[in-house]
């Protein structure tokens, strides 16, 4: 397995290692409903997620028709509060997502996250799953002053996952965006949180299912 084409393979994390938008909804409506307004669906929900916890509950409060940033600030805490308590409650890794990490650990590969979530937040989350040992690296929307599609978040996660050979896998045009931007290779997943046809994605490879993942990585490299 010495020839496998990457050295390090880097995640997006919502609505790609794992389906968040139950618990995020949660913590939305949480928010939502404390300050007095109607909840949002979980559907609605998955395509409000990608530029961050703020952004969330931005457009949340802007569905009930509110779009100031007293009141984005009013209900952060309140977000960020239920979201950490309740970060891994009914989120579902994707199927076939764990063998696929295992197989690209088996290859020798580097695995890293690369979300806009907070930092912290990623990591309580791949605690949550008992993943801690597999994702060394996690950077996150706040790591690194600026967050995705500017390129340096990923190629952050690449150096201090060790560097060399690198692609990305994602499921959003912020995702894609990132890896063109920082000449990366990427892989796109067609079941994540996109409301864009796969195909406008502009990835290098789209995967419908993670049994798909090595086999494309194996055409990419
Ligand atoms: O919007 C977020 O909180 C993060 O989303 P991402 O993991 O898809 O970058
Ligand atoms: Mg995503």
């Amino acid at each position: 397995m010495a020839d496998f084409p990457f050295d390090v393979v880097a995640f997006d994390l919502d609505g790609t290692l794992a389906d968040t938008a139950p618990d995020l909804t949660a913590a939305l409506n949480h928010a939502l409903e404390r300050l007095g307004y109607p909840p949002v669906s979980a559907p609605d929900v998955r395509h409000m997620v990608g530029h961050g916890a703020r952004a969330l509950l931005r457009q949340g409060l802007a569905a009930a028709g509110v779009n100031d940033e007293e009141t984005v600030d009013l209900g952060f805490p309140l977000f960020l509060d239920y979201y950490e308590a309740h970060i891994a409650d009914t989120s579902l890794v994707f199927p076939g997502c764990e063998a696929a990490l295992d197989g690209l650990a088996a290859r020798g590969v580097a695995l890293a996250v690369c979300t806009n979530k907070l930092e912290h937040l990623a990591r309580s989350f791949i605690d949550a799953i008992g993943w801690t040992s597999r994702f060394p690296v996690i950077i996150g929307g706040d790591s690194c002053g600026v967050s995705k599609p500017d390129p340096k978040p990923l190629l952050e996660t690449i150096a201090r996952a060790g560097g060399g050979r690198a692609a990305f896998i994602g499921d959003s045009i912020t995702d894609t965006k990132t890896a063109i931007a920082a000449g990366v290779p990427c892989v796109a997943l067609t079941f994540g949180f996109s409301d864009l046809p796969p195909e406008q994605l502009g990835a290098d490879i789209l995967i419908d299912h993670f049994d798909a993942l090595i086999p494309a990585l194996e055409r990419l490299g």
